[in-house]
């Protein structure tokens, strides 16, 4: 059969870069390919934080609606941006091998602040700013939108100290200053540095073709990070954070949700068998909300609601 499969994606580098990736790979396998650039919500409304807009998948709405439409196959997405709940009909069709999962500081060259008392730090995602304040309680963290190219070009505009990226995303546009700090104390956003391939579930030659480019382990890992963070957010968008990691037939857990301003978090650290992971993101969960993690949601969604 002869089918053209349309790619839809959202059109910042990053964006374009990724979806690259998943036309080479589907026409390494035989499959023909075009590319759809559209532009997102998230990207048009850059003078307001992502949780003030109160849509949930800002990034993914409209080219979830492009393919609802019959206009696109397959949409590739950071998997991070996606919601939990998918739209009626449509299905996850396959991960790709996981990058880099890690948050790093881009800097201008010095990095004293990190003891100073005072410095500021640019974010615009509640998880990295309730974690930076956490560990620097006297720092301030100004708010920071755009695409990672835009991103890095306010950082050097204004007179911030330094701001926060994910790694995966700056190494796979080249974009990655030597002015860099790794921020491995930062637990990294359920599905960092995965990308995710949707696709519509009555649309059977395109899901077995994407089908062929899943990477099992990082399926695994992002569905117990995403299970934890559905299990704790319930439509709300929260500083949560979460990170299962494969190794020798084990899965190494760590999560958190922290108040908005930091003081506060509940965690869980744990490791258990690939075996056992099938419901673990859920039971995990559920352990985080007993064991503090409701008061904080609560106090959260009175905030931001
Ligand atoms: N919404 C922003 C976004 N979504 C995915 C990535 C990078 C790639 C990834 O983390 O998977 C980024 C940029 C960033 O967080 O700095």
């Amino acid at each position: 059969m002869s089918h053209i499969i349309r790619i839809g994606t959202r059109d910042s580098e990053l964006a374009l870069w990724q979806a690259n990736t998943v036309k080479t790979r589907l026409e390494n396998l035989g499959y023909q390919t075009v590319l759809l650039p559209v532009k997102s919500t998230g990207d048009l409304i850059l003078d307001k934080p992502l949780y003030e807009l109160g849509i949930t998948g800002v990034f993914t709405k409209t080219l979830d609606v492009a393919m609802v439409k019959g206009e696109i196959d397959i949409a590739v997405h950071s998997m991070k941006d996606v919601p939990t709940q998918l739209p009626k009909g449509m299905v996850q069709g396959a991960v790709l091998e996981r990058a880099n999962v890690e948050d790093i500081l881009v800097h201008k060259g010095k990095t004293s602040f990190m003891t100073a008392g005072k410095a500021t730090i640019a974010t615009g995602s509640l998880r990295r700013k309730a974690q930076w304040l956490h560990k620097y309680p006297s720092h301030t963290v100004a708010g920071l939108r755009g695409n990672v190219n835009s991103r890095l070009q306010k950082l050097q505009d204004n007179d911030w100290d330094g701001a926060i990226f994910a790694k995966a995303g700056l190494e796979r546009i080249a974009l990655k200053p030597d002015n860099h700090t790794v921020l491995d104390w930062m637990i990294p956003a359920p599905a960092q540095g995965a990308i995710t391939i949707s696709v519509m579930e009555d649309n059977t030659f395109v899901k077995e073709a994407v089908a062929r480019l899943n990477h099992t382990e990082t399926e695994i890992c992002t569905r117990i990070e995403r299970d934890f963070l559905r299990t704790l957010e319930g439509g709300c968008s929260a500083p949560i954070g979460a990170l299962a990691i494969f190794e020798n037939e084990k899965i190494h857990f760590t999560a958190a949700v922290f108040s908005l301003d930091g003081t506060q978090k509940a965690e869980v650290n744990t490791s258990f068998s690939v075996n056992d992971a099938l419901d673990k993101g859920i039971i995990l969960g559920k352990q985080v909300l007993n064991e503090g993690g409701t008061v904080i949601m609560e106090e959260i969604r009175k905030t931001l609601n």
